[in-house]
């Protein structure tokens, strides 16, 4: 089906739910729920940003990836030059930022054959940014790019995510916080750019890329 909104044309989606696809709510409690966070998970946040940054600011100092350090960018371009924080901020709040990331490899594939697994939940469970104006627009409309409009049953938008209750949680950001001081999830550390060179507690995991062994976390999580 086909609509459209302004000048913008949209596919319109089933309203088939995930509990419909995979079973009741009465079976909820043996699924194996998944949060997958998007951006430095799913979305290459940091090779988008540098990419539009260098493109316009092309005279002045950046970070090259492998210099990262971090988890928040406009944190480091300020500690290089203090108005390069508000110029890295201008790139993430500019229309397109979030729609235009790519996918990091392997990411949306994994996901879709989460989905597609017996007893699994997957959902994407991602923070948007204050400034609302394009970011959680973009969000909802690069899972329905790369993953097609089902999936926007899936999506999980939260400033929270200690909110949010699942067995796990895969996101790049070292250290999750919020009102709830012992989440229902297991945090797996994705490896990114910036936190690559952090040592974790004994405790923590890592998922090193979408080629490191995903399965075999979510088989350690079963019931
Ligand atoms: C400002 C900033 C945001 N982000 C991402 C994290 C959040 O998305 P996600 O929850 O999908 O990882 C979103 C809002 O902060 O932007 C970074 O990854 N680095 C940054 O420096
Ligand atoms: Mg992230």
């Amino acid at each position: 089906q086909v609509g459209t909104i302004g000048s913008i044309s949209v596919r319109l989606c089933s309203n088939q739910s995930a509990h419909s696809r995979k079973g009741t709510v009465s079976t909820a409690d043996r699924m194996l729920r998944v949060l997958v966070d998007m951006d430095g998970v799913l979305a290459d946040f940091e090779g988008g940003f540098l990419k539009k940054y260098r493109a316009r600011y092309p005279d002045e100092p950046f970070i090259a990836l492998d210099d990262r350090r971090g988890f928040w960018v406009s944190l480091q371009y300020g500690q290089l030059r203090s108005d390069l924080c508000e110029k890295a901020i201008s790139i993430w709040e500019s229309k397109g930022f979030f729609i235009d990331l790519d996918p990091l490899p392997g990411g949306v594939e994994a996901v879709k054959e989460m989905a597609r697994m017996d007893d699994t939940d997957v959902f994407i469970c991602t923070s948007p940014i204050k400034h609302y104006k394009h970011c959680p627009y973009e969000k909802y409309a690069w899972v329905e790019k790369h993953l097609g409009c089902d999936f926007l049953e899936q999506v999980i938008l939260t400033r929270d995510k200690t909110l949010i209750a699942g067995d796990l949680l895969i996101d790049d950001k070292p250290d999750i916080q919020g009102v709830e001081s012992t989440p229902a999830w297991e945090h797996i550390l994705f490896t990114a750019c910036h936190n690559k060179h952090l040592s974790i507690g004994a405790s923590q995991r890592r998922l090193l890329s979408w080629s490191d062994d995903w399965r075999g976390i979510l088989d350690s999580k079963r019931k």
